[in-house]
């Protein structure tokens, strides 16, 4: 069936939008445990960018696995599934001219490998929230650690399932070794140039 559907080329583009918005789209995908920080980052970076005027929106598992992903469960074929269908629609948001924020844990380097090739390469930048184990188990933010420890949850990330780390992230934040303060600065910096319009 797919083989019969003809892309239809609209006159106005990406760029056309971006020029509109006087900044380019792209997409910060933030990967790491439960607890690592994700959303308290994403958030924050999220609140700078919308105060200076930059189209934004963050993608998490409250907007996703609350909504369009509320089938999905935690195993992996599932997580696979989720991680496919949030860089689809994250695609779109970049399209439509947004600096997208996705938080989500993406334990597969795979899975992250497609969210990469979906986006095509320069629209994405992958930054790892990398926080240990045992800190994410101290902060426990929702309990789900303890509830994991007691069996109650299965399949948790870390605890009785994996994370692969990512070995070439664009960023790495470490949180143990920092503020909040300190690791939202460490994404402005990182991201700025990449708003700016290129001259032509
Ligand atoms: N088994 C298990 N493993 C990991 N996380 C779990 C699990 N069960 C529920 N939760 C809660 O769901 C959030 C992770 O959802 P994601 O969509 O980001 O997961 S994944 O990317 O599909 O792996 C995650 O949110 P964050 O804490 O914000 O990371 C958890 O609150
Ligand atoms: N440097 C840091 N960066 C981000 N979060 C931090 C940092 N130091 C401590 N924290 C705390 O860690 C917790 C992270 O929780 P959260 O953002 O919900 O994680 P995630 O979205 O990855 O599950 C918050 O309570 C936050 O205050």
């Amino acid at each position: 069936m797919s083989n019969h559907i003809i892309k239809h080329n609209y006159q106005v583009t990406k760029s056309d939008r971006n020029k509109l918005n006087n900044h380019n789209s792209f997409l910060m995908w933030f990967t790491g445990l439960s607890g690592s920080g994700k959303s308290t980052i994403a958030n924050l970076v999220e609140l700078e960018l919308h105060k200076k005027g930059i189209k934004t929106y963050v993608l998490d598992g409250d907007n996703i696995r609350k909504g369009i992903n509320k089938d999905l469960t935690f195993a992996p074929e599932d997580r696979t599934e989720n991680i496919r269908r949030i860089a689809e629609i994250a695609n779109l948001m970049v399209e439509a001219g947004n600096v997208v924020l996705a938080a989500f844990v993406s334990p597969y380097k795979k899975d992250r490998e497609n969210v990469k090739n979906i986006l095509k390469n320069s629209n994405f930048v992958e930054i790892y929230v990398n926080t240990s184990v045992e800190e994410c188990e101290k902060r426990d933010v929702k309990g789900l650690y303890k509830k994991a420890r007691a069996g109650e949850i299965k399949n948790m990330t870390g605890i009785s399932a994996p994370y692969e780390a990512p070995e070439n992230p664009d960023l790495e934040i470490i949180t143990e070794n920092l503020t909040i303060e300190q690791s939202v600065n460490e994404v402005l910096k990182y991201i700025q140039p990449k708003l700016q319009l290129k001259d032509e």
